[in-house]
């Protein structure tokens, strides 16, 4: 963007999510920072104007990575010039970071990070490889299940954004399979796109009535195949990260965590091995307010988030749960182990400094854990995890709390 108009970005708050921003101002740097491959995303200030050489620029860009166009244009023709031109999407001018996050984490940059996920479920393993094969190719990640009893399993553990099945299995048809799948709430909206030889219309429109996404004839060519799954998997991915996220700190919401937690807890007994939630509560956050304002406390939250996710192991999970709360779930491990990690974060996020309009500070978090050792479900364990985490606080702050330890 131009030169006079880079001092008003917000590179330092981008920095804070995350993100490392590059400010360039000549098209030869552009076109260097794409070709060293590591660029996700290009922001191109535009007017929108007959002669915006931004613009003209910004088109050929597109070809190669997103780009979000600022302008301070919000009517029709800014936004048909900016889907012309090939633009992933447009933000408002002065940018303000949060705004660009969101676009950024739940847009086709996120995809290009993480590639959509397909589940195949055909009891036709060649046939099913060979479709995963022709999906891969278009850059997706594939999993094949070959037995429908196997598909709640694999979709707790795969997250697919989207289920190719075949509507003819033994023991189970496609159709019960998908009444199945959403008869469980956060599944009702995933796509699902039947595969099947089935040409009586009669039988494909009860089908469509059963709210799947569609059907396929066999044999589907590539393209076909492609073109129907690529768009639904990326739309399902967009939608479910805007309802099961925090648009500030881009963790997962109160209800997301919740039901994220009855799959693990599920999981957990299943395969008999220990399972520990952990509920976080800044220390004295109403003060950061009130001597730094509400943009700095945003930035702590935000910091934490991020603090969380540097450190989030394989398999775990973390929630916003409420305003200045955070939880955290942590599979395989039991009460002791989980104390431990507790702590050891509590201790290094201690030791960061934020910066505040009246000088650097730091801050502390106080915690309180539980795990199946004492509490037999969901809610039990958030309740035990909840009620150390208030003992914590009423004991001094800044330190970490167990449930079977503290009441033995
Ligand atoms: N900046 C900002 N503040 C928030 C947000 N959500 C909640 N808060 C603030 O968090 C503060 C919580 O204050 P209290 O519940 O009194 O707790 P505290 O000051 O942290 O004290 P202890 O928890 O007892 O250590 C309130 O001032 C809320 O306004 C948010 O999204 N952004």
């Amino acid at each position: 963007m131009p030169a006079q108009l880079l001092a008003a970005l917000p590179l330092t708050q981008l920095a804070c999510y995350g993100f490392e921003p590059v400010a360039v101002d000549s098209p030869r740097d552009i076109e260097a920072a794409l070709t060293g491959g590591d660029t996700q995303a290009l922001v191109a200030y535009s007017e929108f104007c007959t002669h915006d050489p931004w613009r003209r620029a910004a088109e050929t860009w597109a070809r190669r990575v997103p780009v979000y166009f600022v302008s301070a244009r919000r009517d029709f023709d800014a936004r048909l010039a900016c889907v012309r031109a090939g633009g992933a999407g447009l933000l408002a001018w002065p940018l303000a970071a949060h705004e660009l996050v969101d676009a950024l984490s739940h847009g086709d940059s996120a995809t290009q990070r993480d590639p959509l996920r397909v589940l195949i479920v055909e009891d036709m393993g060649s046939l099913a490889h060979l479709y995963a094969g022709v999906l891969t190719d278009f850059g997706l990640t594939t999993r094949v299940v070959t037995q429908p009893q196997d598909v709640p399993d694999a979709i707790d553990a795969f997250q697919p954004d989207l289920i190719l099945m075949d509507m003819y299995m033994p023991g189970c048809d496609g159709l019960e399979l998908a009444r199945v799948i959403r008869q469980q709430r956060l599944l009702d909206g995933i796509p699902i796109l039947f595969l099947s030889v089935e040409k009586q219309r009669r039988v494909q429109l009860d089908t469509l009535a059963l709210g799947v996404e569609g059907f396929l004839t066999k044999p589907v060519d590539s393209d076909e195949l492609v073109m129907n799954v690529i768009p639904r998997a990326r739309r399902y991915r967009k939608l479910r990260s805007y309802i099961a996220t925090d648009s500030l700190t881009g963790l997962l919401n109160h209800s997301h965590f919740y039901g994220q937690l009855e799959v693990e807890l599920a999981r957990a007994r299943r395969e008999g091995r220990p399972l520990a939630c952990a509920m976080l509560d800044l220390d004295g956050f109403k003060a950061v307010n009130d001597t730094h304002g509400h943009l700095v406390g945003d930035a702590v939250l935000v910091t934490l988030a991020r603090f969380l996710k540097e450190h989030r192991r394989a398999g775990e999970l973390i929630g916003r749960y409420g305003g200045e709360e955070f939880a955290l779930v942590l599979p395989g491990a039991d009460e002791a182990a989980a104390c431990e990690r507790l702590d050891a974060l509590r201790d290094a996020f201690a030791r960061l400094e934020h910066a505040g309009a009246a000088g650097r500070f730091g801050q502390t978090f106080s915690a309180g854990v539980s795990s199946l050792d004492s509490a037999g479900s969901a809610k039990e364990l958030v309740r035990q995890a909840d009620a150390m985490l208030y003992r914590a606080k009423r004991t001094g702050r800044d330190r970490v709390l167990g449930w079977s330890s503290a009441n033995a």
